[in-house]
């Protein structure tokens, strides 16, 4: 199958829902580069995200993604694929629907928790309990997320090619993002 994408589609939800991952096989399929915006910060500085957060703090960080997202949205369309965060804040959400479509990739506690568990590399689960700051951090975040425009359900049983192929399909069932040729 061919086909045309229109807008930039950018991939939002939780450490661990896999938007890294499915970002990197959706363009593929798509035929679009792929951008991610933790690995572009992480190129600016030169520095891991840890090391940003460490030495120059979350609000910081959160800046140099605002930046990282602007300049990422313009420009061809392509796969953003954003650090969990991102899409809390008004502003970015508001960039993001301008010039492209949220997809939130859903997946619930257990899930996300075995993907993230074994990794040590995201500062906000530096905790005495980080399944349970991950638990606090989806319950908060869940308004946000709810808000993207298209929203794909991960779970366990999931491949990353079908989940890939079910972003494919949510977004040709839009109607306005993605056509075949
Ligand atoms: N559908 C899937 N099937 C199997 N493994 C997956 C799937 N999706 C993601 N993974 C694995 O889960 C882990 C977390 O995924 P990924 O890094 O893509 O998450 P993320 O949403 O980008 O997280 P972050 O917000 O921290 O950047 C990775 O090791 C990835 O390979
Ligand atoms: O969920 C979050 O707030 C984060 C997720 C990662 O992608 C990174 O952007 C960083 O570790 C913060
Ligand atoms: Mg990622």
């Amino acid at each position: 199958m061919t086909t045309r994408l229109k807008k930039t589609v950018v991939l939002v939800g939780m450490m661990g829902a896999g938007k890294t991952a499915i970002g990197t096989a959706l363009a593929r399929a798509l035929g679009v580069p792929f951008v991610d915006s933790d690995d572009e910060i992480e190129k600016a500085a030169n520095m891991t995200v840890a090391e940003i957060f460490a030495r120059d703090g979350e609000p910081f960080f959160r800046q140099k993604e605002a930046q990282v997202l602007e300049r990422l949205l313009t420009g061809a369309p392509c796969v953003l694929s954003t650090g969990g965060g991102a899409f809390l804040s008004p502003d970015n959400r508001a960039a993001i629907a301008r010039s492209g479509v949220a997809v939130w990739l859903k997946a619930d506690l257990d899930l996300l928790w075995q993907r993230v568990r074994h990794k040590n590399t995201r500062p906000l689960l530096r905790t005495e309990n980080p399944r349970e700051t991950l638990r606090g951090l989806l319950e908060t975040r869940t308004p946000a997320y709810s808000q993207a425009e298209v929203t794909v359900e991960a779970r366990t049983n999931y491949s990353v090619e079908e989940m890939t192929q079910k972003v494919v399909q949510a977004l040709l069932e839009h109607g306005d993002i993605l056509e075949r040729t």
